[in-house]
């Protein structure tokens, strides 16, 4: 289990206080919220990036003492953010980038497979393709570890219909081969009430069920 426990955290001030949320393996949690309520800030903690001024992060059982990009249990966490522009080194072609977290670069065409990148796209950088096809590229590198979890925030915001049907699709196949716990960060409550199994809201400690 991925867990929250009273988790505080912010950057000069709080802007999240006292949040718990736990995502056990094999379940898709939602976490909802107005814009500027924390989901992101939360998204961090979770994927250790980002240390809170209170509360603890478990993993498995283990309490997280590291919130660093390079934190041991991080190899545990796949995370996918809004911007693929912003997650990407422009001048890496796609097949570079989904290779980014693996010394065995065999992988990649597999990885590659499993997102529907055509082999004629691994070699364009990301100005040659569009969002959703950098977006694909993204879930592909953060399922390259073969993650017990993976956070997605506002991974579909960019996105249009049949692209987030095609990444939740992906998304939902890994989960059953691996059973893999999942947090889906968005705004949008009626793609969460498709496709979470809960949903937890920052906007309040209320727990809003499907
Ligand atoms: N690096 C930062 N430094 C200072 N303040 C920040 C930083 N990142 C976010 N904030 C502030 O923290 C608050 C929560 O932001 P956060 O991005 O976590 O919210 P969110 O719910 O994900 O919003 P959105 O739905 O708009 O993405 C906001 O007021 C934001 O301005």
């Amino acid at each position: 289990m991925l867990s929250a426990h009273d988790v505080t955290a912010g950057y000069r001030s709080p802007v999240i206080t006292d949040f718990s949320l736990e995502v056990h393996e094999g379940q898709t949690v939602g976490l909802a919220g107005p814009s500027g309520s924390g989901k992101s800030t939360m998204a961090r903690v979770l994927a250790l990036l980002h240390k809170p001024f209170s509360g603890t992060v478990t993993i498995d059982g283990d309490t997280a003492t590291r919130y660093r990009f390079n934190a041991p249990q991080r190899t545990k966490i796949g995370v996918l953010f809004q911007q693929p522009r912003l997650s990407v080194d422009p001048r890496f072609t796609l097949r570079k980038a989904i290779a980014e977290p693996l010394r065995d670069h065999d992988a990649v065409a597999e990885l590659a497979d499993l997102v529907m990148l055509t082999e004629d796209l691994l070699d364009r950088r990301p100005h040659e393709v569009s969002d959703g096809q950098l977006q694909r590229a993204c879930l592909a590198r953060a399922l390259a570890l073969k993650p017990r979890y993976l956070i997605c925030d506002e991974m579909t915001t960019m996105l249009d219909a049949s692209t987030t049907a095609a990444l939740v699709g992906v998304i939902r196949a890994y989960q059953a081969e691996t059973n893999a716990g999942v947090l889906a960060i968005s705004h949008d409550t009626r793609l969460l009430a498709r496709w979470a199994d809960q949903t937890f809201s920052t906007a309040s400690t209320m727990t809003l069920s499907r």
